[in-house]
């Protein structure tokens, strides 16, 4: 039971996306997709989602090609900004036409939900603002069946309070029923506690593919006189560096030398995800050295 992405290439115009894209995507887990714009987050969950025709490769799930195949993408349902629904049906109306493909829907949470955000459910989908759209498509996706669910930049739009809301309710109908989501957005300080597994995308390729809890044990800052700093990171694999007045902080992502001293004016600290993934994915160059 899983996802399975297979030599996935995307190529638009001559222009290569997706480069020989595997991934596994397994059952009851919050995964991160992270990629910086354009990367190429959007076209791989609407290829995993048979919304486009990948260039070449395959997407199953338990076993079943997704590909024009109804029962296998039922097991599915992506929240993406392309807005697929009537302007003029009324939000009631779409929740009971959304039951209707997949077979079920859970009304009493969306009611629930509804309340919660402050959304009319008797109001058209058009006369919706931005926001609140996006919640709409967010109430779908926390009510259908299913047990993969993919977010493609789901609090677009939403303010503070709202945001803080929708991570709250993710949390808990995650713990009530498991299933899959994964979760594409710039907004990495915001899911880094929610996500277990992550995937950082770039430069076509996947880059990172790992426990969140893992890549971070192996992501340190190392700070102090920039001598000092750079005789201890000698040889390690250095992504990064920043430069504040005299100290001069180094961004390593790998396992350290235990055998090498360290000095007492260097400090050794690990790096949030955020700082991790703007260090891995600041240049194109950078993105060759890491790991795999
Ligand atoms: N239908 C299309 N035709 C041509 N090029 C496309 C098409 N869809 C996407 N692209 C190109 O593919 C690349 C990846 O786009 P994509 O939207 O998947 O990136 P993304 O990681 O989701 O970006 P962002 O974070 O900015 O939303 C971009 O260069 C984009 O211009």
């Amino acid at each position: 039971m899983s996802i399975q992405i297979q030599a996935i290439q995307q190529v638009f115009h001559k222009h290569v996306v997706l480069d020989n894209l595997n991934l596994t995507i397994e059952p009851n887990k919050i995964y991160g997709l992270l990629g910086r714009n354009g990367a190429g987050k959007s076209t791989l969950l609407n290829i995993i989602s048979n919304r486009i025709q990948p260039t070449s490769g395959r997407v199953e799930i338990d076993g079943e090609s997704v590909h024009d195949n109804d029962r296998a993408l039922g097991k599915l349902f992506l929240m993406s900004e392309v807005d697929l629904y009537s302007e003029r049906s009324k939000v009631a109306q779409l929740f009971k036409l959304t039951a209707q493909f997949y077979g079920d829907f859970d009304f009493d949470y969306a009611a629930r939900l509804a309340k919660a955000f402050g959304l009319d459910t008797n109001a058209r989908f058009g006369k919706l603002s931005t926001g609140y759209r996006s919640i709409f498509k967010l109430i779908l996706a926390l009510c259908v069946p299913v047990n993969y669910v993919f977010l493609d930049e789901p609090v677009l739009g939403l303010d503070a309070n709202h945001r803080d809301l929708f991570y709250q309710e993710l949390i808990e109908t995650y713990s009530e029923r498991p299933r899959t989501f994964v979760i594409s957005t710039h907004l990495i300080e915001e899911i880094a506690n929610l996500i277990e597994h992550v995937f950082v995308l770039d430069n076509h390729h996947i880059v990172v593919n790992g426990e969140v809890s893992d890549i971070l044990a192996k992501a340190y800052l190392i700070s102090g006189p920039q001598t000092d700093v750079q005789q201890y990171t000698d040889g390690l694999n250095v992504i990064g560096e920043d430069h504040l007045g005299s100290i001069t902080a180094e961004y390593v992502y790998g396992a350290l030398d235990n055998n090498r001293p360290i000095p007492d004016t260097v400090q050794i600290e690990h790096l949030d995800l955020q700082k991790l993934f703007v260090s891995l994915t600041n240049t194109k160059e950078a993105s060759g050295n890491h790991e795999h």
